[in-house]
Order: structure tokens, then sequence, then C-alpha cells
């Protein structure tokens, strides 16, 4: 049968080179090839099929998510890809497992704080997944207080080895990934304890199981921590507990880049600072803002193909009423999630190089960006998370009854998504770190210290404290330099309020606590302000292709003047702007609106998403949506016989009780 696209008509309006605007969004040629490749191997491949997963059983699931990993492994080798390719493969099979970890953070962790003989064993086994690792930080009692843990590491200057313990129940190992089934070895961490004296917390690599039976090692005792938020979903992921019992392990597992243990039991702290040992948090917290973006597009993509497709109301004579999307409500709400899309997407480009311009010089022993890198980190990870779950559950709503179903794909992902608000990182605590950095520049200034990168803006501090927006049109709101000093002036402004509200208190310590949600609020503002700002740097740059400058300038228009619209109390209250200049500010986000309106189904498919990896009937390239949602209903177990088990049992008999009744 000849195949249909119900949304043709949408994408012959668009106003740009969709081709083109794929390349920018993958961030370059090259990047959309290997993309597209591998979502296409995924896609055409049966045994990554995932459309069953709500109707497994926890076991029936996790076992299905171990073939699809080792299938996925297996493909990896076979095709000889490269470590890019391989990455790109297993996002697009597109079900959290143990080898995220693996990959994500137990590598990166030996990688980042290991030595160069560390490398040399442990990564060329990790390489070849000879050994399978995760990254045991958190505990029962303790997750966000990386320096409250409890798990010990007691160096034996006898036989040379560290005695790693678990003291009190609250010291049990609780969350890793990969940690509960699969993982042969974690990076773990612990307090160092030599002679008595406790040097803090530092990580060390454990063998936790055998490689030959996958029995845990004497003195070991492991497990899964149970069934997780929502049906599938994170539960393909074996999340574990860990408990250790006076394990010994040789010296040299400690991870000894940042600070050694001699053989006589000397510590030795390197010239590499201590923060250092949280390095491996950093470059995780750089690629979840790239994820959000990823996140956030495909419910995005969902949402707004099925805006498209949704009629209601408004027929007139006759004809066919109005799509959904054509409503301004509708556009008020979905445009700035395509805009935020969009700019998480860029931020997570820039961020991406900031971690390699930061990893660069530490190399080189230069670690005069590290407190940036952390705070950017830190920062942008809470924005963007925050922003995408509660986008995710908005595209939910968007979608009517139907984004309620399985089959809409929108329920799934809120539920793998989500919990990237708390893991880490909990965004409260990480917001409370920019807080932190925001402070300490605060009190820099007029010290003559020279601000730079994303602080450098208040440097102009005195400008930026009395000055009122020139804007005087609607159309001067599309200026990048009205946009950056309202952005700017707000920022600083609630910084420097919520530093000067802490000195009045009896000591620094106590007015942050106090001060805590207003520094939070000023944490959002300097990240928001990041955003806009590298949006606008990335359109000011190199953009090619019919027509995607003016789609790409109206879509930072909507995420700047949709957030200046939301926290529209900030810019009013510390004076950025006007009443006025509010309104005009309004007027003209009803007019990009307008602007992406006919673009905006061209602007979803430039995230060259499969139909494998949307796994949503709403969000169907050719929107052939209601045949399909009819076909899938039917696809339900419940539906297997038309007369469900149970029926005999627990419902005859009701009917037969209310007949009896009924002759009374
Ligand atoms: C490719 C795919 C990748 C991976 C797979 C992806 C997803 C898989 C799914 C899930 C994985 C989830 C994994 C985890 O969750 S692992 C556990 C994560 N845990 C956390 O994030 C804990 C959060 N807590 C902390 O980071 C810290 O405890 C803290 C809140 C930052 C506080 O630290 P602390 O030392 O007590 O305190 P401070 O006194 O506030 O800081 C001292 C000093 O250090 C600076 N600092 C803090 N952190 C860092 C850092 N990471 N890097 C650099 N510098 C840091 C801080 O600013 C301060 O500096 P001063 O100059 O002010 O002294
Ligand atoms: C799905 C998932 C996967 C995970 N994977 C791993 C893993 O692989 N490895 C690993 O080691 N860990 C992992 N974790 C653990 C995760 O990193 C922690 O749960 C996270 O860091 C939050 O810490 P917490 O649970 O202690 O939260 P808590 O700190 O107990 O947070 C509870 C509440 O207290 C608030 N709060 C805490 N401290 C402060 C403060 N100082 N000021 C203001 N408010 C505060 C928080 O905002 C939050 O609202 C995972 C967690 C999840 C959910």
């Amino acid at each position: 049968m000849e195949e249909v696209d119900h949304l043709a008509h949408e994408r012959n309006k668009a106003q740009f080179d969709v081709e083109a605007m794929k390349i920018v969004w993958a961030g370059s040629r090259h990047a959309f090839e290997v993309s597209d490749r591998m979502s296409r191997l995924v896609a055409s491949d049966p045994a990554f099929r995932k459309d069953n997963r709500a109707t497994l059983s926890r076991k029936e699931l996790f076992k299905n998510t171990l073939r699809k990993a080792a299938y996925a492994w297996k493909r990896i080798v076979e095709l000889h890809l490269s470590e890019e390719e391989a990455s790109k493969l297993r996002f697009f099979v597109d079900e959290p497992a143990y080898t995220d970890l693996h990959w994500g953070m137990f590598v990166p962790a030996i990688k980042g704080q290991g030595t160069d003989e560390q490398h040399q064993k442990w990564l060329t086994l990790a390489y070849k997944m000879q050994i399978i690792g995760c990254y045991a930080q958190t505990e029962l009692g303790h997750g966000s207080n990386v320096q409250g843990l409890e798990t010990t590491a007691t160096f034996d200057p006898k036989s040379d080895e560290f005695i790693i313990h678990s003291p009190t129940l609250t010291s049990s190992k609780w969350w890793p990934g990969g940690l509960g089934k699969v993982s042969t070895h974690a990076v773990i961490y612990a307090r160092l304890i030599i002679d008595g004296r406790d040097h803090g917390v530092h990580g060390f690599i454990v063998q936790l199981r055998s490689l030959d039976d996958h029995l845990p090692l004497p003195g070991i005792t492991i497990g899964d921590i149970g069934m997780k938020f929502g049906n599938g979903a994170y539960n393909t992921m074996d999340n574990g507990v860990l408990q250790f019992n006076h394990v010994r392990i040789p010296r040299n597992q400690m991870l000894m880049r940042v600070s050694q243990v001699t053989r006589e039991g000397k510590y030795v702290q390197s010239d590499v600072p201590r923060q250092l040992v949280y390095g491996t948090m950093v470059y995780v917290r750089q690629t979840i803002v790239s994820d959000a973006s990823s996140a956030l597009s495909r419910a995005v993509c969902v949402a707004v193909r099925y805006s498209a497709v949704r009629r209601q109301f408004g027929s007139q004579d006759g004809g066919p009423e109005t799509q959904v999307i054509d409503y301004k409500t509708q556009q008020s709400r979905l445009f700035p999630l395509l805009a935020s899309a969009y700019a998480f997407r860029f931020v997570g480009e820039w961020l991406k190089w900031l971690y390699m311009d930061v990893t660069k010089r530490l190399q080189a022993n230069e670690f005069s960006t590290l407190p940036e890198a952390h705070a950017c980190t830190a920062g942008l990870k809470s924005l963007t998370t925050t922003a995408t779950a509660d986008g995710i559950e908005e595209c939910r709503k968007l979608c009517g009854g139907h984004g309620y179903l399985c089959s809409s794909g929108l329920p799934e992902l809120f539920a793998v998504y989500v919990p990237a608000c708390t893991y880490e990182g909990d965004n409260t605590v990480l917001l409370l770190q920019v807080a932190r950095f925001l402070m300490k520049t605060v009190s820099q200034l007029g010290s003559g210290k020279q601000l730079v990168g994303t602080t450098a803006y208040m440097q102009r501090a005195e400008h930026l404290m009395q000055c009122t927006s020139d804007v005087r049109s609607a159309e001067d709101w599309l200026k990048p330099s009205f946009i950056l000093e309202a952005f700017e002036a707000r920022a600083l402004r609630l910084a420097v309020t919520c530093a000067k509200n802490i000195s009045k208190a009896p000591n620094p310590e106590e007015g942050f606590s106090q001060l805590s949600p207003d520094l939070a609020e000023a944490a959002v503002a300097h990240c928001q302000l990041i955003v806009v700002s590298k949006f606008i740097d990335k359109i000011q740059g190199d953009i090619d292709g019919m027509g995607l400058k003016e789609q790409l300038q109206a879509l930072c228009g909507i995420y700047a003047l949709s957030l200046l619209h939301k926290h529209l109390g900030e810019f009013l209250s510390t004076g950025c702007i006007t009443p006025k200049q509010a309104a005009l500010a309004n007027e003209k986000l009803r007019s990009l609106y307008a602007k992406v309106r006919p673009n905006a189904v061209a602007l979803v498919d430039a995230f060259n998403y499969t139909d494998h990896f949307l796994g949503s009937i709403l969000g169907r390239y050719d929107g052939n949506v209601y045949p399909k949602l009819y076909e899938e209903a039917w696809k339900d177990p419940l539906n297997d016989s038309v007369v469900p088990d149970g029926y005999h049992e627990y419902v005859r008999p009701l009917l037969k009780q209310q007949l009896r009744t009924a002759k009374l």
C-alpha cells in the first residue's frame, strides 16, 4: 500500500532548509552522518525492538536488557565501530543499562583519577569489557554530602593493603547503577584512614564478583535495591546495594593521581587540587546537559507533530476543525519548549568545549578555570534537567488524553528522565554550589581582579547595577544587546542583593543558609543568562543554509522572552525593565510564535529522529496517528481474550448477586 504523509502539508510550509538544520543540530556534518548511520542501524534491527517494555515483568525486562547490551557489544566489535560510533549506537538503543555506568563513569573515573600505570592495567581490561565496572559513591545515609560518606579504607602497612569496610547500615553503598546484578568491579569512594588519621574521601578500584562464576567475593554482600518509578523505564537498570566486611585490596588499587599512599604508609598530596576527586561528576554533568536537549527534543517532536495532526473545534461550514497547534495557548506552551531544546543543544556544545578546555589545562597543571567549570557544569545540569523533566510532562499534557497512553512514548520518557533532577547531584544542592561561586565573585568586585569567562559581565557592575533598558519598541527585543543587558542586570542585581543580605547575618554561613532560597534563584538567573548568551553566540557564528539564521533567531527570541515573561517579577522588581517594556516583550513573543508556527514540524524534523527512537505513535513521522493507535490497542495482552481472566471469579458473582437482589 502506498504510504501517505499526513504531515506533508506542514512540511511544505517550511521556510528553511531542513537538511542544513540537521547538520546544525548535530553539531557538524561528521556528527550528523555518524548519528544518522547509527540510528538507522538500530532502528532496522529487530533485536533492538523496544515497544513491549511496559508489559514485561522486572525479571523479563532485565534479562532483555542484558541481551540487548550483549548484542550491541557484538555489533560494535563486528563492525569495528569507533568510540564515537559505539556511544551513539548505545544512545539509540535507548535503554538504560549497566553499560552506561561502565563507559560513562567507571572508565572516566579511572581515566581522570588514575595514574599512568593504573590506566595501563585497568583501562585495557575495561575497554575490552573483560571487566565491567560501576561508580559506587552514594550510600544509604549520604548522597549529596560526599564528605559525609562512612565507608572506610584503612591502610594496613603489614600487608601493603587497604581494608575496605562498611561500619554501619547507613554506610551501605546504595543506588550505583550496574552494581546490583552485573558489575564485576567498582570505583568506590571511601574515607582513607592511615594510622588512625582520617584523610577524607578517596577513590579505590575494588573487585566485587568472581570473573568465573559471578558470585560475590568473600566479605561482599551485594544485590539490587528494588523497583523504581514507572513501568519499564529505569527498571532496566540494576541500581544496587553493597556492603563490605573487611575486604582487602592491594595498595595500588587506590586511584593515585590526586594523592598517594606510599609503601611506608605516608600520605602524599600532589599539586593537583583535592577537588579532582570529584572530577568524574564534572564530566558526567556536562554530558547530562547534552542529554537534556535530546530528551526534551524528543518530547517536543512528539507534541509538535501530534498538535499538527490533532483537530478540535472551529469547523467552518462543515470544513475541517482547527489543528490544535493553531491555538495560541498551545503555541505559548509548546514553542518555548521547542526553543529550549535548541538552546540546550547549543549550550551543551559549548559546555563540552569548556570541559575539554579545562581538561587540557589540568593536564598541564593549570587549575585556575576549575571553579568556573564546576559552577557551569553544576548549574547547567540543574537548570536543563529541571526544565526538561517539567517540559516532558508539559508535552504529555499538550497531547491531551492520548499523551497518557504508554504508546505515546511520553510516560516512559518522563519516568526514565525525571531522576536526572536528582542523580549526579540534587538540583537544589547544585544551584547552591553555583551560588557560592557567585558570592565569591561578587565579593571580588571592585578589588581590581579581572573577571573572565561566564562572570565577565560582572566587570561592568557599575553600569549593570543602575541601568534601565533602552527598549522602545517590540522590535527592539530582538536585538541581542537589549536581551543580554536585561538578563545580565537581573542576574547581577539578584546576586548582589543576596550578598548584601548575607553580610547582615551574624556570620556568612548563617547568612548563606538563611538566604538559600534567594541564592538558588540568583543561580538560576545566572545560568539562564549563560544559556541565552551561548544561543546568541551560536547564531552570530557560521550558520549556512537557506533561512536557518532567521529560524534560530526566532527560537532564541522565544527562549529569552518566554523566560523574561516567566520571571517577570524579578525583572520588574530589580528595575531592569519597566512594565511597558514587559508588554512590548510579550507583543514580540506573540509575533515570534506566529513566525515559528509554519516551520514547527520542519524544526522537529531537523532532530532527525527515527520512529524507532521516538517510540511514539503520536509522534510518527507520517502523522498516521489514529489507525495506528487503534491497531496498537488490540495488541494489549488484556485484549488476548474477550472475557478477561478473573471475570468468573470476581465479576460474575457480583452480577448474579445483583440479579438475585433485583428479583427480591
Ligand atoms: C556518557 C553518559 C554518562 C554517564 C551515564 C549517565 C547517566 C547515568 C545515570 C545516572 C548516573 C548517576 C551517577 C551518580 O549519581 S554518581 C553520584 C553523584 N553524586 C553527587 O553528585 C553528589 C553531589 N555532591 C557533591 O558534589 C559535593 O558533595 C558538594 C555538594 C559539591 C559539596 O562538596 P564539599 O566538598 O562538601 O563541599 P564544599 O565545601 O561546598 O566544596 C569545597 C570546594 O570544592 C569545590 N567543588 C565542589 N565540587 C567540585 C567539583 N565537582 N569540581 C571542582 N570543584 C568542586 C567547591 O566549589 C568548593 O570550592 P571553594 O573554592 O569554595 O573551596
Ligand atoms: C536513578 C538513580 C541513579 C543513581 N545512580 C548512582 C550511581 O551510579 N552511583 C552513585 O554513587 N549514586 C547514584 N545515585 C545517587 C544520587 O547521586 C543521589 O541520590 C543524589 O546525589 C542525591 O543525593 P541524596 O539521595 O542523598 O539526596 P538528599 O541529599 O538526601 O536530598 C533530599 C532533599 O534534601 C535537600 N538537600 C540536601 N542537602 C541540602 C543542602 N545542603 N541544602 C539544601 N537542601 C538540601 C535536597 O534538595 C532534596 O530536596 C543515583 C540516584 C538515582 C535516583
